[in-house]
């Protein structure tokens, strides 16, 4: 069969794919809207956003509906766990805006590191994606100059990497937040995933010369050393070895980043998940002038930074006051504290809202046995873990 039959047989039944899938879309937009209603009714009626038992009854009643098109139990979960999360984040943002009007403007101005198509941009974007305003984008050169920004009120907003699964935490951003008065106010978690991106109709044999930011190579070492005769071009960040294989479209060069940003450079993928470590995903903080009230119907998460006393066990004395306020540590940090040898700052992300009543009796407590302690700000937690279904495994069994 030649080429251009194959291509006559494919075409009519990619034109009702393209179909269904507009459909689906006309759909999700539709259950948005609806969740948007569901918000507007928890704010009247004074509900949580988050309800997991209506979630589970939701998933139970979805997986037997599947079952019966002949869709298995696991991708109508993994689907639906999608649809949910957004819908939850979607609520938590306008609640969280209606409690914070003064943050609502009609223009955001964010700080963020690299240019248009770096991982900080595609964060940026996803994160403001779900707020009012239209967005400015500042793109920086450094962490320094972000925070500069905001605090001079070049920006309203900045956005910061601060740890990523493969590579640990970012010092740099910790040790600046040490020093600045401003205050955290969202954070979002990203998936890094690394693609091998072109200009042309090119494929991997014919790529001599690659472009990509030293961590992105470091990130792809195992990749590397399956390729032969290959020159490597280090770059300043991601979207300039984007720009530079723009730049040349040869068939020979090609770019190591994300495939969302290289589409914005006219690049494609021809090869994905180039990274070594497959789940690679980066957290991203928002920091801003203000702090933002988050509501108590909104999951919260506190970020403190703190220096103990220097006596033994003052760490410890100050995480078992924590514990017996049943308050969970979801991440630990310690820094030098610049100028002081040998002493540490410690940085910890707890779960729970300041204007709670356990978390200020803890934070008092703290205040009392500690030499220091901040709160650098209490955000909406944007870790949606999905509701499991205890009755999906023996529901496909049946
Ligand atoms: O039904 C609700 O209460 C909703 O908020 C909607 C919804 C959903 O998207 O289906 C989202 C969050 C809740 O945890 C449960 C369900």
């Amino acid at each position: 069969m030649s080429m251009t039959d194959t291509q006559d047989l494919l075409a009519p039944i990619r034109e009702q794919i393209t179909e269904v899938d507009n459909q689906l879309l006309t759909l999700l937009a539709q259950r948005r809207g609806l969740t948007n209603q569901v918000a507007e009714a928890k704010i009247k009626m004074d509900k949580q956003v988050r309800d997991q038992q209506r979630e589970e009854q939701l998933l139970v009643k979805l997986i037997k509906a599947g079952q019966a098109f002949g869709l298995d139990a696991h991708y109508v979960t993994q689907l639906f766990h999608v649809i949910i999360e957004d819908s939850v984040l979607n609520q938590q943002a306008l609640l969280a805006e209606r409690a914070n009007p003064e943050h609502s403007q009609p223009l955001n101005r964010v700080a963020f590191l690299g240019n248009k198509g770096s991982y900080s941009y595609l964060a940026t974007q996803k994160y403001f994606s779900r707020r009012a305003g239209e967005l400015l984008e500042i793109g920086c050169q450094s962490f320094n100059e972000i925070i500069h920004k905001v605090e001079s009120n070049q920006a309203d907003y900045a956005v910061l990497p601060i740890e990523n699964t493969s590579s640990g935490s970012i010092n740099e951003v910790y040790d600046q937040l040490q020093h600045t008065s401003l205050s955290v106010i969202g954070e979002l978690t990203h998936p890094i995933k690394h693609s091998l991106l072109v200009a042309t109709d090119t494929e991997i044999s014919k790529i001599k010369t690659l472009y990509a930011h030293p961590q992105v190579f470091a990130q792809c070492s195992h990749f590397l050393a399956e390729l032969s005769n290959i020159e490597v071009k280090t770059c300043d960040s991601t979207s300039a070895a984007m720009m530079r294989v723009n730049e040349l479209k040869s068939d020979s060069c090609a770019a190591i980043g994300s495939e969302a940003g290289g589409n914005l450079y006219g690049l494609h993928a021809i090869k994905s998940n180039l990274a070594n470590q497959k789940e690679n995903h980066s957290r991203f903080i928002v920091v801003a002038r203000k702090a933002v009230k988050v509501p108590l119907q909104v999951p919260a998460k506190t970020t403190l930074v703190m220096s103990t006393v220097q006596k033994p066990g003052a760490l410890v004395e100050a995480l078992l006051v924590l514990r017996d306020n049943n308050i969970n540590m979801t991440k630990l940090e310690s820094r030098p504290i610049t100028g002081n040898p040998w002493e540490e700052m410690f940085y910890l992300d707890v779960e729970g809202n300041v204007q709670d009543g356990p978390m200020q009796q803890a934070l008092d407590e703290l205040k009392a046995i500690t030499r220091y302690l901040k709160v650098l700000g209490c955000y909406p937690t944007e870790e949606i873990t999905p509701t499991k279904v205890a009755a999906a495994s023996a529901l496909q069994d049946s």
